[in-house]
């Protein structure tokens, strides 16, 4: 049996005001961002093994705010039962070869079956790059044991565009190119880990479907004292809602 992984896509997220200038931000930066690593759950140790794009931790009070204003609807749509509080925010960079192999965002957040991973995508058009599609993989579930299924549902990293889905699903970056080889010319994310504060404890997650992501993905969570790969982020609270916003 074949667990389609719930997935919700927005298009024009930020507008086209706020995601020009986190764009032209994103450039600026250019010397601060760093290589992009990957923790073992067992050791904690990382390594750049499997990935190779640039990270910079970020925070932008507009992105919190929207995330906020969407998330209930986000989380419904996922068939998620979490109220989150908090993200952790870094913005990332693909250039040419750059790719992030298969992963689940487990080493990023306190509890992966109730945490939502929210990608959001900018790059200069027309666009300066090709590749550098995401890939969220579906669950098999054979005779009782759960782990990752061959399909997956393949994510066009156009601007403006969010894609969110539950933290514990498999996924993965396809190597992307970038011709003119200039930084403005990259795939850029504002990639976000949403959860529950680390004190809340575990709660239930609401639907069967992510029961068995979370089975399937438990050897990617960190063992007990094992620490969290956040590239230097820090956990910010969610600004309280405003407005309901649509999300179709
Ligand atoms: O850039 C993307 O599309 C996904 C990035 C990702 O999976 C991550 O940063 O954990
Ligand atoms: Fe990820």
């Amino acid at each position: 049996m074949v667990v389609p992984t719930p997935i919700c896509r927005m298009e024009n997220f930020l507008g086209a005001t706020h995601a020009d200038a986190l764009l032209s931000h994103a450039i600026s930066r250019q010397a601060d961002f760093t290589d992009g690593t990957v923790m073992d759950p067992l050791t904690g140790q990382l390594s750049h093994k499997d990935r190779n794009s640039l990270v910079l931790p970020a925070h932008s009070t507009a992105f919190h705010q929207y995330l906020s204003d969407c998330l209930p609807q986000v989380i419904e749509m996922l068939g998620m039962d979490t109220t989150p509080s908090q993200a952790i925010t870094a913005l990332t960079a693909h250039g040419t070869d750059s790719y992030f192999g298969i992963h689940t965002d487990a080493t990023k957040v306190p509890h992966p079956a109730t945490a939502v991973s929210a990608i959001y995508y900018l790059h200069r058009r027309p666009r300066g790059f090709d590749g550098g599609q995401l890939r969220i993989y579906d669950t098999a579930v054979h005779d009782g044991r759960a782990g990752r299924a061959d399909t997956c549902t393949v994510i066009e990293p156009d601007h403006d565009t969010i894609v969110f889905f539950p933290a514990s699903a498999f996924h993965e970056v396809m190597v992307s190119r970038c011709p003119s080889g200039q930084f403005a010319d990259h795939r850029f994310t504002l990639t976000s880990w949403i959860s529950a504060p680390t004190t809340a404890p575990e709660p239930q997650t609401a639907s069967q479907a992510l029961r068995w992501m979370a089975r399937a993905a438990e050897h990617t969570r960190p063992l007990p004292g094992v620490g969290r790969n956040h590239h230097g982020a820090i956990a910010a609270p969610l600004p309280p809602q405003t407005a309901a916003r649509p999300t179709v």
